[in-house]
């Protein structure tokens, strides 16, 4: 399938060549999905899986019990082999869980050529460190470019072909243009079909602190949602945990706006109100008074990412009070009831100062001034 849209922000931009062969690291559902994108896509993909049980589960089913009820095309190689995955891949996607990146990429490294590009599909913040993940790569696969590919993509609806829309970002040139041949935009070109539609964003951090954060937002909407409280209280848990988002991307570096496209608002608002997701789920469970089903080994990043995006934050100095009432209840036992309590009764504050002008910088499209828009 031919994606014919322009791939970046540029208007007279030449659309770049594809990745012809991509190696996607890591077979939970997001992977095979990703695998699936990929291959629709019309590229020649592998998948690399940690477990022998799943492999062998594709190899005689073609369904991968991570992601059941999804044919995976003879096409997509699946194996065990990390060598076979990677032999002549052009693209590396690293689709393990956040806490495990560290370890997959040095293994990565040392046989992946020099040059050939990886993106990073984990939505978490090493919690031993309080590295983003763009950050655990610089320091394990030094030199090597790098992407981010986030936003609001449930595993089943990308393996469903359902329309969906994912942010891919990486540092652009100083006026926020991807050069011609740039690897973001050739990996935007290369997974892009006719459902499958990836943005380009030159802010890769405030990207990653948006996919980090959000899990633990989604826990605490299930928490309320498990709790029956109504919609008021989803509603400003959404309001004022974007600008929780906002706060700390800001402060490691990154732009206050992204917050409002696909990586920012757009996955808080999916994740935080569908029971497709693992984090609502964990915390309707909680809401509910019930034990979260862990069970199947799905991972749940806001459980250990609570604790990551807290830890973060509290050198950095951002308040982020409702990161802190998920770390509390999921980490330290505290009562859903208290911390409800204590964030309704925190000294009043003002919203954000959404129209403060801090800087002027010119827009990557149209070159024209844009204001930016910093929240307090
Ligand atoms: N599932 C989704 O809808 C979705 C969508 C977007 C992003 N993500 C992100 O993708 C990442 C992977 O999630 P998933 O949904 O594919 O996982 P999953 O819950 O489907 O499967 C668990 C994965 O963790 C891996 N794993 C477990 N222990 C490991 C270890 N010690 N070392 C390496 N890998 C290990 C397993 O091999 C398996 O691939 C997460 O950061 C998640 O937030 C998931
Ligand atoms: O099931 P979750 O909560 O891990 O969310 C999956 C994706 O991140 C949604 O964009």
């Amino acid at each position: 399938m031919r994606h014919t849209g322009s791939a970046t922000p540029n208007a007279d931009f030449h659309e770049p060549a594809p990745y012809g062969r991509v190696a996607i690291i890591g077979g939970g559902a997001w992977g095979t999905a990703l695998a699936l994108a990929a291959e629709r896509a019309g590229r020649e993909t592998t998948l690399w899986l940690r477990e022998a049980e799943a492999a062998a589960q594709i190899a005689r089913t073609r369904q991968n019990p991570f992601l059941p009820g999804h044919r995976l095309p003879g096409s997509i190689l699946a194996t065990t082999d990390l060598a076979a995955a990677l032999r002549g891949a052009e693209l590396a996607v690293l689709v393990v869980p956040s806490q495990h990146l560290r370890g997959i990429a040095t293994r990565v490294e040392a046989l992946l050529p020099e040059g050939i590009p990886v993106t990073l599909c984990a939505k978490g913040i090493e919690a031993d460190t309080g590295a983003l993940m763009t950050q655990v790569i610089a320091e394990e696969m030094p030199g090597r470019p790098q992407a981010v590919l986030s936003g609001p993509s449930f595993a089943i609806e990308v393996a469903e072909d359902q329309p969906t829309a994912v942010t891919i970002a990486a540092p652009a040139g100083p006026d926020g243009i991807f050069a011609e041949g740039h690897p973001a935009a050739r990996i935007a070109v290369t997974f892009a079909s006719r459902h499958f539609r990836p943005y380009l964003s030159d802010d890769p951090i405030g990207v990653e602190v948006s996919g980090a954060v959000k899990n633990v937002l989604a826990v605490a909407s299930g928490i309320i949602d498990g709790r029956g409280m109504g919609s008021n209280p989803r509603a400003a848990l959404l309001a004022r945990g974007l600008a929780e988002i906002s706060r700390l991307s800001v402060a490691l570096g990154g732009r206050a706006e992204t917050v409002l496209g696909l990586s920012g608002a757009g996955d808080v608002i999916l994740t935080c109100s569908s029971t497709k997701s693992r984090n609502f789920s964990f915390g309707q469970a909680i809401g509910a008074g019930r034990v979260p089903d862990t069970a199947r080994g799905a991972v749940v990043e806001g459980v250990v990412n609570a604790r990551s995006v807290l830890a973060l934050a509290q050198k950095r100095g951002v308040a982020m009070p409702i990161c802190e009432a998920v770390d509390r209840v999921v980490h330290h036992g505290l009562p859903v009831e208290r911390a409800i309590a204590a964030l309704l009764t925190g000294p009043l504050r003002a919203e954000p100062r959404a129209l403060e002008h801090r800087a002027s910088i010119a827009h990557p499209a149209t070159e024209a001034p844009l204001r930016r828009r910093v929240f307090a």
